[in-house]
């Protein structure tokens, strides 16, 4: 408790009914959020089991998970869960699963799946369309609008197409036992609000709930969070509405009035030291902000001094901007004998990481990207997840065309025609139809034989992923499919080089886990398809973190680089169309507040588009700053001339400190 200041710890302390922490950035909303639980175990014998917190990412949870461990020491916190929105749907649903005629063992489809699956059903390989009607059934699931409803919502015939494309979408999902990810909110809400007997449950299961990053949920997680809590209504919402970025996920800041309106009871705490920042960087955003109407009013100060001004510089182009933006850490690291997981580098787009990791990796420098591609999107692992997919759900006809085909097993692209169109008149699985007598009469025994093959490799490793240690079995699977020789058949060695060893990496780390947590692999494969659509594998400390504005939420940096702070990038040109600029201010505000010693931002003059460059404006957000705070350099200045002193401060530096050490 002596970690806390007063209204932290009268948050902390506060049980007496609903209660919402509303404070700006770094003023200490999730450490209230780990002492609180800390506190509910250790100080009111709660039982962990009997508490949720819920927080954006999974990394938050992990980071989440290991304070409150460190808080509580030795004691045991088994059952505690802290987890997203969408992990804690997966476990209400995985248990509940017959109420809503689903097996326990469903599948759970990416973004990439369910694309496909759209395009299978919409029988169209138009990207951007399929893409706009996927958008539109994400949203309409994410306000809880059910398939039959939406088509009465339609107000354009695009819309009613999309309504249509909902329904059958949904139709297929169901047929294949598979969810996509909004179902995960969506489906245990329709549940709990039906089912009293099912909500009685869930309510007495869990005794208290805590939710970090309130301000970014969308109505169904509201909904979710409300029907949990119950009548009894015990919960601690922490949020921000100036850092409210997902409203293109449907998120909605409105729910932070919501919660006053629906809980009449509902006390609300501020705090208003910011424990994260120098005074210069918390007098920018504060400044920064002012220019957006304001839901509530907040204040915020700090001790920790004045700080460094805000460094603001301007790059000749794209390509220029990340050199100098790795130059200057490579010279600040040096000079300051810190560390490079201090720095990270933050940018609207995940385009515009490219030139930085080039220039990482030009100086050999480590680095990680976060919010981007995940290491789970790439295809090599991809293609080991459809079979540990097809192994938990041997249903999962996604998983099985992706898996049969990768590696080609001598299962032509006809007989592969032929089962779907068997499985789809006898209404099963594809990997049902091929143990039919109907199907395997169809085919010659050379055309059966490898079908057949296949499906008892899965049902023998199936059958060994309950009972053996999840290692051997993956090494076994990889060797049984010849993946690695597949790989350096499909693309250059130097291509399938990476490729296999990031498939080690995967497997590696999924028998540690299996090993850490006592878990065979047919309990982990559960977690992982989740896991892949949420974020990274652990991080590598020591490493420069490039991250979207979007994913660097609730972190913090010693030292931050913003960069291509431009008109058209931040604010985004279609936000600047749609009228949506606020919430881009509010995204350069969630991106300074990341910052506690140091703050640089970058703007090019000119950037690259296709094989032309164009001209760039630096952003209004830079003059909304206080001027007073601000160096700015390289507006006038040669940036070659720029360059080439950088490089020759660099020398001097380690020159420098090779003499002294
Ligand atoms: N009472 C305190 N004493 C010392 N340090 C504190 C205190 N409260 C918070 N901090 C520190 O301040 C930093 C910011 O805290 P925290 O991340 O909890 O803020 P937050 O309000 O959740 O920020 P954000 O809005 O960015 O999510 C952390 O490093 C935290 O450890
Ligand atoms: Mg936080």
């Amino acid at each position: 408790m002596h970690a806390l200041n007063a209204p932290q710890r009268e948050a902390v302390k506060y049980l007496d009914g609903p209660l919402l922490v509303l404070a700006g950035a770094g003023s200490g909303k999730t450490r209230v959020i780990t002492h609180k639980i800390a506190y509910l175990i250790r100080d009111c014998g709660y039982a962990p089991g009997t508490i949720a917190a819920i927080t954006f990412t999974n990394k938050a949870a992990q980071e989440m998970q290991e304070r409150v461990g460190r808080l509580l020491e030795n004691r045991s916190v088994r059952g505690l869960a802290i987890t997203t929105f969408h992990a804690l749907g997966l476990q209400i649903l995985r248990q509940e699963a017959a109420r809503i005629g689903y097996k326990p063992r469903f599948s759970v489809l990416d973004a990439a799946d369910s694309l496909h699956l759209l395009a299978e059903i919409l029988k169209t390989t138009d990207k951007s369309l399929l893409k706009r009607i996927q958008h539109r059934i994400s949203r309409w699931k994410n306000d809880l609008v059910a398939p039959g409803a939406a088509a009465t919502q339609a107000d354009s015939e695009q819309a009613v197409a999309a309504a249509r494309a909902y329904v059958a979408y949904q139709d297929t999902l169901r047929a294949y036992q598979a969810m996509d990810f909004d179902d995960l909110i969506r489906l245990p809400v329709e549940l709990l609000e039906r089912d009293p007997e099912a909500r009685g449950k869930w309510q007495d299961r869990l005794r208290y709930l805590l939710v970090d990053e309130y301000q970014d949920t969308n109505l169904g997680q509201y909904r979710l969070m409300k029907l949990l809590a119950g009548a009894r209504a015990a919960f601690t919402a922490v949020g921000d509405d100036d850092q409210a970025i997902y409203a293109w996920r449907g998120a909605n800041v409105e729910n932070l009035r919501l919660l006053q309106d629906d809980f009449p009871r509902l006390k609300v705490i501020k705090l208003e030291q910011n424990y994260r920042s120098t005074l210069r960087i918390l007098r920018a955003a504060n400044h920064l902000i002012a220019h957006n109407t304001k839901l509530f009013e907040k204040k915020l100060w700090s001790e920790l001094g004045l700080g460094e001004p805000i460094h603001v510089f301007a790059a000749r182009d794209d390509e220029a901007e990340a050199e100098n933006v790795v130059m200057r850490i490579e010279a600040h690291r040096l000079q300051h004998r810190t560390h490079y997981g201090d720095y990270a580098i933050l940018y609207r787009g995940n385009h515009q990481a490219r030139p930085f990791e080039e220039a990482l990796r030009a100086r050999r420098i480590p680095y990680q990207v976060s919010g981007g591609q995940s290491f789970f999107e790439r295809t090599e692992i991809k293609d080991i997840t459809a079979y540990l997919r097809l192994i938990h759900n041997s249903d999962d006809d996604p998983a099985f065309i992706r898996a049969i085909t990768t590696p080609r097993r001598g299962v032509g692209v006809q007989t592969l025609e032929k089962l779907g169109a068997y499985a789809a008149s006898r209404h099963l699985s594809l990997f049902a139809a091929v143990f039919e007598v109907g199907f395997e009469a169809q085919l010659t025994a050379r055309q059966y034989e490898p079908l057949a093959a296949f499906c008892h490799f899965i049902n023998g490793l199936e059958y060994r992923a309950a009972r053996e240690p999840a290692g051997v079995i993956l090494q076994d699977m990889l060797r049984g499919i010849g993946y690695e020789t597949w790989l350096f058949d499909q693309a250059e060695p130097r291509i399938a080089e990476t490729r296999w060893a990031n498939v080690q990496d995967f497997v590696g780390w999924l028998a540690r886990k299996g090993e850490e947590e006592g878990k065979t692999l047919a309990e982990l494969v559960q977690t992982v398809a989740l896991m892949s659509m949420l974020d990274n594998r652990e991080e590598d400390a020591n490493a420069v973190r490039l991250t979207t504005l979007h994913a660097a939420k609730g972190l913090e940096f010693r030292h931050v680089f913003l960069v291509g702070v431009e008109e058209g990038i931040l604010p985004h040109r279609e936000c600047i169309e749609n009228g949506q600029v606020e919430e881009e201010r509010r995204l350069m505000y969630v991106g300074i507040t990341r910052a506690r010693e140091s703050l640089t931002l970058s703007h090019c003059l000119k950037r690259r588009r296709a094989r032309e460059f164009q001209v760039c404006e630096p952003s209004r957000f830079i003059a909304e700053l206080p001027q007073d705070d601000l160096r700015i350099s390289g507006r006038e200045t040669d940036p070659m001339r720029d360059k080439q002193e950088g490089s020759a401060r660099l020398a001097q530096l380690k020159a420098m400190l090779k003499g002294s050490s």
